[in-house]
């Protein structure tokens, strides 16, 4: 069936998929996010359920979710619950490299896929006025690690490892071609 669903709220991940030429319906999870310990194993578990939720209501459709997670020392960097946390996030990843992984799940009767991809993202070094500024625009709130590297955030990043769609929220290429097969 060619019927797809983004089971995403995510702004960026809608603009991706338009980018792409797929003609698709948006109809969000409502699913709580869950932190496990490891960061990619959160990505994955969380992408999985995101789908999974959607697909048992729509499973003639092909239904595709997503989850970013920016992590460093450990730690799981998610959305930040308000400006203070978004400030604390910025402060501990200013100058200093972070990585970036995005979790893929895609269903449909011709299959069912779940991949991740990583990249690494080094911060300028960042005074508290200038986050202090970055917050106060709004951007960071609905973004993983606080910053949109995709918005005014990319003035706050000195260098990227590895593919820009994974830290933007929907590594590109992969989905691409396992959406063209699964939607042929
Ligand atoms: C690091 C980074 C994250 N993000 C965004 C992508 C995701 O929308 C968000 C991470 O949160 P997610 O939980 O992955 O996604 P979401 O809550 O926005 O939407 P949904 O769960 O319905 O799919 O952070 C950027 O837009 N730019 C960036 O540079």
């Amino acid at each position: 069936m060619r019927f797809l669903i983004l089971a995403s709220e995510s702004k960026r991940r809608v603009d991706i998929l338009r980018m792409l030429g797929f003609q698709f319906s948006v109809i969000p999870s409502r699913i709580k996010e869950e932190t496990l310990k490891d960061p990619v194993l959160t990505a994955r578990f969380n992408a999985k359920r995101k789908a999974l939720s959607v697909w048992k209501e729509y499973k003639f459709a092909t239904v595709l979710a997503a989850d970013t997670v920016v992590y460093l020392d450990g730690k799981v960097y998610g959305k930040p619950r308000d400006e203070e946390e978004a400030k604390r996030f910025l402060l501990e990843l200013s100058g200093r490299w972070h990585r970036v992984v995005s979790a893929v799940c895609i269903l449909s009767q011709k299959g069912r896929y779940l991949f991740h991809k990583t990249a690494s993202v080094k911060m300028r070094e960042l005074t508290k006025q200038e986050i202090e500024e970055y917050v106060k625009t709004g951007e960071p709130l609905d973004k993983a690690g606080a910053y949109a590297i995709q918005g005014f955030g990319a003035a706050l990043v000195e260098s990227i490892r590895g593919d820009f769609y994974t830290v933007m929220g929907l590594p590109i290429s992969e989905t691409y071609w396992i959406l063209k097969k699964v939607l042929d």
